[in-house]
Formats: structure tokens, sequence, C-alpha cells
């Protein structure tokens, strides 16, 4: 007799993600294919990407994993070419998994004659042409990102961006980047002006390290009012209490990601998931992260929890159907996937 996660098909299962950072769920196979043509053009002096991640590494720590990006990946993915490429690939592997609504992340990033407006831009529009053309049922909205790094100017620029763009295209904000990083109180004014902005929904990394999980930092990041949050490790039972008295808050779980960077101890079966899948008042939510460096999809995040949690077929299908509830892609969305999520 199957056993109910074998019964389950994870991959048809349509699904929600609301975590992915765009530079880091491109898969390492068109990374090198980026690499390729530039090459031929004499246009990078960058090692091969296959050489510099190899296939079926995923053990990037909090260490080793920033200097991907900012050493390697950014100076890659540097021209408006290899955006589209890169993005509209990227929505083809959600797609392929099973993606029906997906919120995607990015960092602005100037880009030679590109500005940060031009960089939102060209991603909106690959994702306007994928919808057009692909015939898939993948639906997608932007997340712009401010990064710890950034000075409070930067991040009142950020602010600027998601105000400029319609709600139907970008429609929300997000703190990420090295944990390690602190001085996140200089960013408050940036967030604050956030809240103000209608309809604009707001995620932040949360407790992502030890060292940026102390009280008065998730008192800080609490009080700019987040819908959602993201990672949710080393929280202590006050931020908890918080958490769940707010109702309906969004917790972003990453599974892979905390498991193959070594953010918590003892594997998928200590995750703490396993904690807050079933208390009453927040929506748990799994995604992928960076599914370009931690290599599982959507679909094995669900496979996994049936494995390590027990989840049956009817719960992962309520799992995922619950997410719409947290999405900030507005009501016309949440109820074209009620009829679609199963
Ligand atoms: C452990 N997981 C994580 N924690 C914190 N920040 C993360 C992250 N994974 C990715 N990023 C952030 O996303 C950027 C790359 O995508 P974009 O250029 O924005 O598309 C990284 O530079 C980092 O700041």
């Amino acid at each position: 007799m199957a056993s109910p996660e074998e019964a389950l098909d994870v991959k048809a299962l349509p699904k929600i993600e609301l975590h992915a950072h765009l530079s880091g769920s491109i898969s390492r196979q068109c990374l090198h294919e980026v690499w390729l043509r530039k090459k031929a053009a004499g246009e990078t002096d960058l090692e091969d990407p296959l050489v510099v991640m190899p296939p079926g590494k995923h053990d990037y720590d909090l260490k080793t994993f920033f200097p991907l990006f900012s050493s390697y990946i950014y100076n890659l993915v540097n021209d408006e070419w290899a955006l589209t490429y890169t993005t509209t690939r990227v929505l083809q592997d959600f797609a392929d998994d099973g993606v029906v609504y997906l919120e995607l992340r990015t960092t602005p990033r100037a880009l030679g004659p590109l500005s940060k407006a031009d960089y939102v831009r060209r991603i909106l529009d690959a994702i306007a042409a994928f919808e057009s053309s692909s015939g898939a049922r993948l639906r997608t909205r932007l997340i712009l990102s401010v990064d710890r790094r950034n000075t409070p100017a930067q991040a009142l620029e950020v602010v600027d961006l998601c105000r400029a763009f319609p709600r139907a295209q970008v429609v929300g904000i997000d703190l990420c980047g090295d944990p390690a990083r602190g001085g996140i109180e200089a960013l408050s004014p940036a967030f604050e002006a956030a809240r103000a902005v209608d309809g604009l929904g707001m995620t932040l990394h949360f407790a992502e390290a030890e060292c940026s999980g102390s009280e008065a930092e998730l008192d800080l990041l609490l009080g700019w009012r987040p819908d959602r949050i993201g990672h949710v490790i080393h929280v202590g039972e006050r931020a908890r209490r918080a958490i769940v008295e707010r109702r309906g808050m969004g917790l972003e779980l990453c599974l892979s990601c905390n498991v193959h960077a070594q953010m918590i101890t003892g594997g998928f079966e200590a995750h703490h998931f396993g904690e807050w899948w079933k208390v009453d008042g927040c929506v748990p939510v799994l995604c992928t992260d960076d599914v370009g460096v931690f290599g599982s999809p959507l679909s094995n995040e669900y496979r996994l929890v049936a494995q390590h949690f027990g989840l049956t077929k009817d719960d992962c299908c309520k799992l995922a159907r619950k997410a719409i509830d947290v999405i900030f892609g507005g009501e016309e969305e949440k109820e074209r996937l009620r009829k679609i999520m199963w």
C-alpha cells in the first residue's frame, strides 16, 4: 500500500512560494549558460559556475553563502540580457515545479547603464512576457529587498521604488542580508515609511542567526509591524508569544536552507516547522529561499515535511492552501488561488 507521502504528487500539488530570492533561485545550469555566452564574447574572466558551485554541493553556511552573491553571481548577472535570461528561467523552474503563485524578492541593483528602477522594470517585463507566453498557471509578483548593508538613504530609495510601481506588480518590501550585520535601527525610518505605503506588504528576515535573535532586535523588527517574517529560528518565549498574539502572521519557513546552511542543529526532524505547523494563530508557509544554492525545489519541501513530521496528503494540501491567507497579491488573486488549489 502506498504511504501517505507517496500518495501525494508533490510536484502536481498547486503550491505558493512566498520567500524566494531571485539571484539565489537561479540554477547552476542557467548560470553556466550565462557564463558560456559571456566567455565566448570575451565579457567575463570569472570561473565556470559549475566549478565555483559544483553540482550537488549545498552545504553553504552563513559565512560562505553571502559572498557567493557579492563576489560571484552579481558579477555574472550584470547586464540586461543576463537579468532577463535568468529571471525567465527562474520563473520556468518554479512553474515546472507546480508553483501557481510566486512572490519573488530581489534587491534592486544598478547594472551599468541600468538604474535600480530599470532593474525592477526589466524583471517586471520578464514576468509579463512569461505570463503571456508560457501557458503556465504561475502568477508572479515582486517584493523589493533592503539589504542589511544598505545605508538609511539606500533603504529609503527601495521604499521609493516600491511606491513608484503599481501594487499589482510590486507587492511588498523585505529586509534581508547577512544577519551578522548589525546596526539596523538606522533602517527604521525606511520601514516606517514603507508601512505607510498603501497596500504594501512587509516581510522581514527574523531571528535567522543567534546574533540577530536578541530581544532588542526582535522587538525592533516587530515594531515595524511586519505581515510576515522569514526563518524565525532563534526566537525566545517572549517573541514567540508576541508572534502568536499578532494573529495571522505568515511564517516563511525554509527547511532545506536552514539544514544545509547549518542554521539549525539536529537535521530535518529538529526543524522548528515541527513546533509551528500546528500553532493556532499564525500561518506557516513552506519556502525555498535560494533553490539555486540549496537545491531543494518547493515540491521537495512538501515531501520533506511529510517524511519528517508525518503530514498526511490532506495535511499537505491544507498547508499549501493556507498560504493563500498571507499572500500580498490581493483579493482577486486569492480568489483565483482558492479555485485552483486542491
Ligand atoms: C539564509 N538566507 C538568506 N538570508 C538573508 N538574506 C538572503 C538569504 N538568501 C538570500 N539573501 C539575500 O538575497 C540576495 C540575493 O538575491 P537578490 O540579489 O536580492 O535577488 C543576497 O545578496 C542576500 O542579501
